[in-house]
């Protein structure tokens, strides 16, 4: 039963130095501190249960989320929660409407990546409650803008369709959890020798499906892949990520040089606004094989809206940090099987390999049946810092057990790395002064 009145929303500024370590690097993203703006909502319930909620961001971007986070608060503050998930899409619209902050928006950037903490938050107490049905899951989607590909009606169908075969999809996952594939192995700051002691670990612990950033240099690109593909072999599944390094004519240029090492994907090949120039490079690279994956950086649904209706992706990347939490996401995955698209989420980061493992084990029970050309990107940093982290087992992540979105952070590694007053952050500082 869905019950109490949301009396306080605390927003924390937590920041771990990856960048030290070179993880996390890319051809655009040179010195990522992988961050969090981490919220927790509290109710007047007495259930003790809290909401946990985050967003994915790079070191000093956080402070400027945690503002955002903090102008949106009075959106929840007092509100019943009941109130709030009795009418979610209302709710959905009011918070990414705000007749003030929207036009700093609107539904994208910082208003947004604020709007999904906020919201995640929101998600993670509603679970810990109760379950939800498929009336439920809809009433939560603000079909506005989208209703020209995927009413409500259809989304219905779509769901009443996807319950033929549910439950043995659903021992399916309980017994072999849901196909990743790993980016650790070859982010772009690593040393060649980093990257072979990497892949040789993943290839012992089964990984056979690997990501590899490339876009900086086109010599280097040409190397660093040579090598991985000799190490994990032919048959073996190779992606490759841009981080958006790109011109349209160059990204194709640059992967007709590396299509000899059989890429399934370029990632992010371009900016990420430029909708038809996707659709230039999935047309072009159609003859090497290689598809168009996107998504990490998508404003919103109506981008992911256009780039389906351009045929500009092959594969869709949802984030369950960027869209506005689990309500836009699923507006999204629904898209997705209108169009026949596979979602292969981004993951990784900070706590989003914990919050789109729901989203992707849920697409393939409840939404799209099917896990062809499917998986679920994986990066093994900064689990240790959740109460409930993700369990990975033959390179699958396995269902979550505990109720809640996942997103509870251990409070001795929040005040550790709590931005700039953390033990970690003063004896880093200290040490850069000395
Ligand atoms: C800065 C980040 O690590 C990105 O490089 C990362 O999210 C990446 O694009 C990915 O696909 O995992
Ligand atoms: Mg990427």
């Amino acid at each position: 039963m869905v019950r109490g009145r949301i009396i306080r929303l605390s927003v924390r500024d937590v920041r771990f130095p990856t960048s030290l370590g070179g993880h996390g690097s890319d051809a655009m993203h040179t010195d990522p501190d992988y961050s969090a703006a981490y919220v927790v909502i509290e109710t007047d319930a007495g259930d003790g249960l809290a909401g946990c909620g985050i967003t994915f961001t790079l070191g000093k971007g956080t402070e400027v989320v945690v503002c955002a986070v903090n102008a949106l608060a009075h959106h929840v503050l007092h509100k019943d929660l009941r109130d709030i998930v009795g009418d979610f899409r209302g709710f959905y619209r009011q918070l990414t409407s705000d007749g003030q902050l929207r036009w700093i928006g609107p539904k994208k950037g910082v208003v947004h990546l604020a709007t999904a903490a906020v919201l995640n938050a929101v998600w993670d107490l509603w679970a810990k409650q109760e379950g939800k049905d498929p009336r439920t899951l809809l009433s939560c989607i603000d079909f506005r803008y989208i209703t020209d590909v995927l009413t409500e009606e259809d989304a219905y169908d779509i769901l009443q369709q996807a319950q033929v075969g549910k439950k043995e999809r659903e021992e399916q996952m309980l017994t072999h959890g849901y196909p990743a594939y790993t980016t650790s192995c070859a982010w772009l700051g690593y040393s060649d020798d980093t990257l072979k002691q990497r892949c040789a670990e993943a290839l012992k612990d089964g990984w056979t499906r690997f990501k590899v950033k490339v876009g900086a240099d086109l010599q280097d690109d040409m190397r660093r892949c040579r090598l991985i593909r000799d190490m994990i072999g032919p048959e073996k599944t190779l992606m490759m990520d841009a981080n958006q390094r790109w011109d349209v004519p160059e990204a194709v240029e640059w992967m007709s040089k590396l299509a000899e090492f059989k890429p399934l994907w370029i990632e992010e090949p371009t900016s990420p606004d430029d909708i038809l120039g996707h659709a230039t490079i999935s047309k072009a690279l159609v003859p090497l094989g290689i598809g168009v994956a996107t998504g990490e950086q998508c404003h919103n649904r109506v981008i992911f809206k256009q780039l389906l209706q351009a045929n500009a992706l092959q594969f869709l990347q949802i984030d369950s940090c960027r869209l506005g939490s689990v309500n836009e996401n699923l507006s999204v995955i629904l898209m997705a099987k209108k169009f026949g698209i596979p979602v292969c989420p981004h993951a990784g980061g900070v706590g989003l390999c914990e919050l789109v493992q729901h989203l992707i084990i849920f697409d393939y029970i409840a939404v799209s049946a099917s896990l062809k050309n499917r998986m679920c990107e994986y990066v093994d940093h900064l689990h240790e810092h959740f109460k409930y982290p993700v369990t990975i087992k033959q390179a699958s992540y396995m269902p979550p057990k505990a109720a809640g979105y996942s997103t509870e952070m251990k409070e001795e590694s929040v005040k550790k790395h709590q931005y700039p007053e953390g033990e970690v952050w003063k004896r880093l500082h200290a040490a850069h002064e000395n």
